[in-house]
């Protein structure tokens, strides 16, 4: 366990112009900062797996369903770098196969399999791909306390080739959740997408009973975090229970049937829902306090 962050970032504000980074040694300093010089011409040669605005983009991206605990995946790969390093977000364990087999089949190089937060309602696949992908290293928020080899802070970017992720502090729903933004920058894609864990799902918010929980945090970090991002800002949840798959900023901020209201009515809501406690809860938290098997021999 490393206490190494990936890339710190000097203020908690965005840089409009910020450094490229390359996946040629994950970890080194040197490569995740690397000022940007890739040929743009390289850029016009990739296929666009983006939701886009027609500009040929850089980004591969994949949307994944684990339907028993109705989780999405997330993968994303720099296309453009030779290596064509990849990360996933929210791994689920049940659905590891089919996700390292499309890696594979696509020809790209897992680099970081990250979690938004510690679940409750499933259990993270990033330690067994830990065992069965060497060189993969975990990433989680150490507000979490949760085990992994890297803990992200507000502010920090995970780099994966030329693309980044930027980290956002979203707590509510857990205490440890963040949310991870795609770079802004000329070679970031284009609406910026945000994946927001369980802080926000699409036209309705994780819940804030357990776990750190707090309606008033929650309120707070969406409206300050995820709100402010442009409103053309592709959200991608952890979670959908209704069929939806993608928002943006900008439906949510007028259709989310919690978060559109003031705080003392959003509060209210929250004490209300009366859900029943997720099944896994008990089986689900202790192991993803330990990255889900964080300490797994390899070959698995
Ligand atoms: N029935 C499911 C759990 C459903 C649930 O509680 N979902 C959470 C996110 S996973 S902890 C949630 O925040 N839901 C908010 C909502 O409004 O539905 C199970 O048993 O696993």
């Amino acid at each position: 366990m490393l206490p190494l962050r990936i890339v710190r970032c000097v203020a908690s504000t965005w840089s409009p112009s910020p450094p490229s980074c390359s996946a040629s040694s994950p970890l080194s300093p040197a490569s995740l900062l690397r000022a940007a010089g890739a040929s743009r011409s390289r850029f016009r040669a990739m296929a666009s797996y983006s939701s886009g605005s027609g500009k040929p983009q850089r980004l591969l991206f994949r949307q994944l369903f684990e339907k028993e605990s109705s989780t999405y995946t997330y993968l994303l790969a720099d296309l453009g770098h030779p290596e064509k390093p990849a990360v996933l977000v929210d791994p689920v364990d049940k659905t590891i196969d089919r996700d390292l087999t499309l890696i594979k089949e696509l020809g790209l190089k897992l680099i970081y399999a990250m979690n938004t937060h510690v679940h409750a309602d499933h259990v993270t696949g990033t330690g067994i791909i830990k065992g069965k992908v060497p060189g993969v290293k975990s990433v989680i928020s150490k507000t979490s306390s949760a085990k992994a080899d890297h803990f992200v802070e507000h502010g920090d970017k995970i780099c994966f080739g030329d693309l980044f992720l930027e980290v956002r502090a979203t707590p509510g729903h857990t205490l440890g959740c963040v949310t991870y933004v795609t770079g802004d920058g000329p070679d970031q894609p284009n609406p910026r997408m945000a994946f927001t864990g369980d802080a926000l799902l699409i036209r309705g918010c994780g819940r804030t009973d357990f776990q750190g929980g707090s309606s008033h945090q929650l309120y707070h970090s969406v409206h300050s975090q995820i709100f402010t991002l442009p409103k053309d800002t592709l959200l991608y949840p952890a979670h959908d229970y209704k069929g939806f798959s993608v928002t943006t900023v900008g439906e949510e901020m007028l259709y989310n049937p919690r978060l559109t209201k003031d705080e003392e009515t959003f509060k209210s809501i929250m004490e209300n829902l009366n859900l029943p406690y997720p099944k896994m809860i008990d089986v689900a938290v202790p192991a993803n306090m330990a990255c889900g098997l964080q300490d797994l021999p390899s070959k698995v």
